[in-house]
């Protein structure tokens, strides 16, 4: 359903409004919007969509008649209140901004407080929920199916989950607007898997950084060993995408503020006031994220160096006060005022302070006059998500074009480096340096680094985040509705039989671990992959079949192979393709030519070094692959020891390789950055072709394996070569630079129709198969009718222990 106009549905659900409410009678507000912060995108998104606002009102109100009349007031500015009350504290400054905050800022957890039940992990992470799920209630009551969800922040971590839990169609997005820390960092918070399974269940995750969104999936793939990929995380078959949009401003609202006459008047003054001082300014909420102490040091070192300097400029530091509640933040301002104080001391005299230090905020107006009378802007940050500020202030610099002094920890020096100067804050000397070169800055290249900068923000405004953001969600999400629509069906087995036994070349095509192997028995002494017995005959039959060709696609390398499959008449793929075996024995190598291979002695050390450590698993070295395998170890341990094992080899060995490593169910593999399965077979079928003279192409064709999501390509390689039904293949042979064929593979190859195609996904909930089955079970029974399909037509009726006789009988096993 759409709408309260003609415009989509948007419920923006952030921790508080956008808006500042007084009381200005018993039941009447006066409303203002808040100015700053990731209110920014309500402006950018608003044009497109019909947008509404849940979230927290900015202070407690119990009365039901208040509740009412504050909640019409806010309705007038789209606005929905969420009354968290009691909650509030627990939740807010409990634990979002005293315990996932400091994680997200890798300041670390604090000490829990045992002796106050109010402030234990448990009941803070008990009111965290609680009031998640108050969010929950107010979205969902004011929710029109079709409508978009987008989350906001850290605060609401478990939002996607109780969306998706009370109605899966919901469409859902989350932002983080700080930063996402290390896994070794983020692996100390104890609900660290909770958390994360839960944004996960949204359809799209937005970052404002490569570094935090590379944090945040590989953070995943250790904690939960689901796979990363390029596109996000894929667990169970279902992938959550993940991008990385840096969010902007509102350009124009700050560059024509700054030449509103009230705003020149206010830079008139201030000019005044610093006449013949250079002005550096600092922005900043007074959290300790913001590294305002550093600031100080930094700039006391300059003034110590450069005497010259002394009488000649100024620091005004804006600290706005915030969090005011939680301890750490009462140290921080402590310590800060004591170091202006000590600066003024040191440096000021009565005509002149060095250092103007205000805990307080400023309107809006006013802010701008300061921005656009600066010289320089000095951002300190020791982290922070992005640093919208940095932003307003190339925005109100076009005629000063004054010099930025960015973070290197700050998300916006991502965005914002090219024109900026990049410090370390920690490092005294280098912020002392920069505040130098930035007041000795020649103007030419003060107006390049501007102009660089200035064009970055006035093209990648918040209205442009919003919309990019919103339509990538879109999309998301509509890819996740086809996979659910293409949930894969349950195999028609008869038909599947019937159909194989009148084709004239079958084509079976089957990954080997977990589909060919023998099932894990914790019994079972020895840790080498070995066939499932029970296949043995079968797969003999099947192999002598004129009619039949097999094919064994795995990740494995050449050595396993042939020890497993050397006796049967089988086309083998080492190593993804990268190494083909035709059934005669013969072994061809497909690795490009000057493959760096560098990176795979170390690789064996650190996999050596975990074999030691972790009874009953093993490794194998191929040519261009290993693979630490834990499937016999004991689970939990050999998990433990694979997230470890990961952490080792992106530290050292793969840091530079080009290499893909893949976070198996129980293993680890890196391997030389090689095809898919998918790229893979097209090869291996023109191989085919040279190989041996095929009279008659393939007609059918069974593919099936226990993939990763990654490899499932080869199911749809064979969509993709699908004849339409109407062309027969003498048509197609004829016409095949028909421009409607979009196959690649000749059809004297392949001349494959849709109902003989049969893709079989094993014990996936969601895959591009067209089919699915339960375990590798299954793969033996319909491998043992298809090899007895053409001497009897009941091969699909007839018992298990009926098809083992016959079958013995057949292959003489
Ligand atoms: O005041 P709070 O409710 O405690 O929230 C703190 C600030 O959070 C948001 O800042 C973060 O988002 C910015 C925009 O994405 C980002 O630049 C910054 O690094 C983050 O810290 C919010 O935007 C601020 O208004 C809040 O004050
Ligand atoms: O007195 C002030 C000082 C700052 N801001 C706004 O607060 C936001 C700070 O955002 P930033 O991303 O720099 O840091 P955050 O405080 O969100 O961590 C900016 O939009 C500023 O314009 C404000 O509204 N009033």
């Amino acid at each position: 359903m759409m709408s309260y106009g003609e415009r989509p549905r948007l419920l923006v659900v952030a921790n508080r409004l956008p808006v500042s409410s007084k009381k200005t009678g018993e039941n009447s507000w006066s409303m203002e919007m808040s100015p700053g912060g990731k209110f920014n995108l309500l402006g950018g998104v608003t044009d497109q969509y019909d947008t509404k606002w849940v979230g927290w009102p900015g202070f407690d109100v119990y009365n039901e008649v208040e509740k009412t009349a504050l909640s019409k007031s806010l309705a007038q500015m789209n606005c929905i209140p969420v009354f968290l009350n009691e909650v509030f504290d627990q939740y807010y400054n409990g634990y979002s901004n005293g315990i996932i905050w400091p994680i997200l800022h890798h300041m670390g957890l604090p000490i829990e407080c045992h002796h106050d039940a109010n402030k234990t992990f448990q009941t803070q992470y008990d009111a965290y929920k609680k009031a998640n799920r108050m969010f929950l209630d107010v979205v969902i009551e004011n929710y029109e199916e079709g409508d978009t969800i987008w989350c906001q922040d850290y605060h609401l971590m478990f939002l996607p989950q109780y969306l998706k839990e009370y109605n899966n169609k919901i469409k859902v997005g989350w932002f983080l607007h700080s930063p996402f820390p290390s896994s070794e960092v983020y692996k100390t918070l104890p609900s660290r898997s909770e958390l994360l399974r839960s944004v996960l269940r949204a359809d799209l995750l937005g970052f404002h950084t490569y570094d935090f969104a590379r944090h945040f999936v590989s953070t995943c793939t250790q904690i939960l060993g689901v796979e990363g990929t390029d596109e996000g995380v894929v667990d169970q078959g279902r992938l959550t995408r993940v991008v990385v949009l840096p969010m902007g401003i509102d350009p124009d609202r700050f560059i024509s503020t700054s030449k509103l006459p009230e705003v020149i008047q206010q830079m008139n003054e201030l000019k005044e006031k610093f006449f013949g001082k250079k002005v550096i300014l600092g922005v900043d909420r007074l959290d300790m994220i913001k590294g305002i102490p550093q600031k100080y040091l930094g700039f006391e070192k300059f003034l110590e160096e450069n005497p010259d300097w002394r009488n000649k400029v100024v620091l005004v530091q804006i600290a706005v006060p915030t969090r005011d509640a939680v301890p750490e933040y009462q140290k921080v301002r402590d310590q800060v005022h004591g170091l202006v104080g000590r600066i003024n001391g040191r440096f000021g005299s009565i005509s002149s302070l060095p250092v103007h230090h205000m805990d307080c905020s400023v309107p809006s107006n006013y802010l701008c006059a300061l921005y656009a009378t600066a010289d320089v802007l000095l951002v300190t940050s020791l982290r922070d998500g992005l640093n919208l500020v940095s932003h307003e202030f190339v925005a109100c610099q076009e005629s000063k074009k004054g010099v930025l002094i960015l973070s290197e920890f700050a998300g916006a020096g991502q965005s914002l480096g090219a024109g900026a100067l990049l410090v370390n804050p920690w490092n005294v000397t280098e912020v002392s340096s920069a505040i130098k070169e930035a007041l000795t800055m020649p103007a030419e290249e003060r107006d390049e680094r501007h102009r660089v900068n200035f064009q970055y923000v006035i093209t990648n405004s918040a209205e442009k985040w919003g919309g990019d953001f919103l339509s990538e969600l879109n999309d998301a999400f509509a890819e996740s509705e086809m996979k659910i629509r293409s949930i894969p069906h349950e195999l028609p087995q008869r038909d599947m039989i019937q159909r194989y036994s009148q084709s004239n070349h079958r084509l079976i095509v089957l990954g080997f671990c977990g589909t060919l192997t023998e099932p894990m028995n914790s019994q079972n002494e020895e840790l080498d992959l070995k066939l499932n017995p029970k296949l043995k005959g079968t797969l003999k039959a099947l192999c002598n079949d004129p009619k039949t060709t097999v094919v064994v696609l795995s990740r494995s390398g050449r050595n396993i192979l042939d020890k497993v499959f050397g006796e049967y008449k089988i086309w083998l793929a080492a190593e993804n393709g990268m190494l083909l075996r035709d059934p005669t024995g013969e072994w061809v190598t497909n690795m490009p030519e000057n493959m760096n291979l560098d990176w795979v002695n170390g690789v064996k050390n650190v996999f050596k070094y975990f074999t030691d450590r972790t009874p009953r698993s093993f490794f194998e070295a191929n040519e261009t692959s290993l693979v630490w395998n834990h499937e016999y170890a004991d689970v939990k341990f050999g998990k433990t020891q694979a997230r470890d094992m990961l952490q080792h080899l992106w530290a050292g060995p793969i840091s530079k390789a080009s290499v893909d490593v893949v976070r198996g169910n129980h293993s680890v593999e890196v391997h030389a950055m090689s095809e898919t399965k998918g790229a893979a077979i097209g090869r291996i079928l023109e191989e085919m072709m040279h190989k041996i003279s095929m009279t008659t192409p393939i007609d059918y064709v069974f593919c099936s394996g226990y993939l990763l999501e990654k490899d499932e390509d080869i199911y749809t390689f064979f969509e993709s070569e699908i004849v339409p039904s109407k062309l027969s293949h003498e048509t197609r042979s004829k016409s095949s630079s028909s421009n409607i064929m979009k196959n690649q593979i000749s059809p004297n190859v392949l001349d494959l129709k849709k109902e003989n195609y049969f893709s079989v996904a094993i014990g996936q909930t969601r895959s591009k198969a067209r089919y699915v089955i339960d375990s590798s079970q299954d793969v033996v029974d319909l491998l043992h009718k298809l090899a007895i399909a053409d001497t009897t037509t009941m091969a699909n009726t007839v018992s298990d222990s009926e098809l083992h006789q016959r079958l013995a009988m057949e292959t003489r096993i």
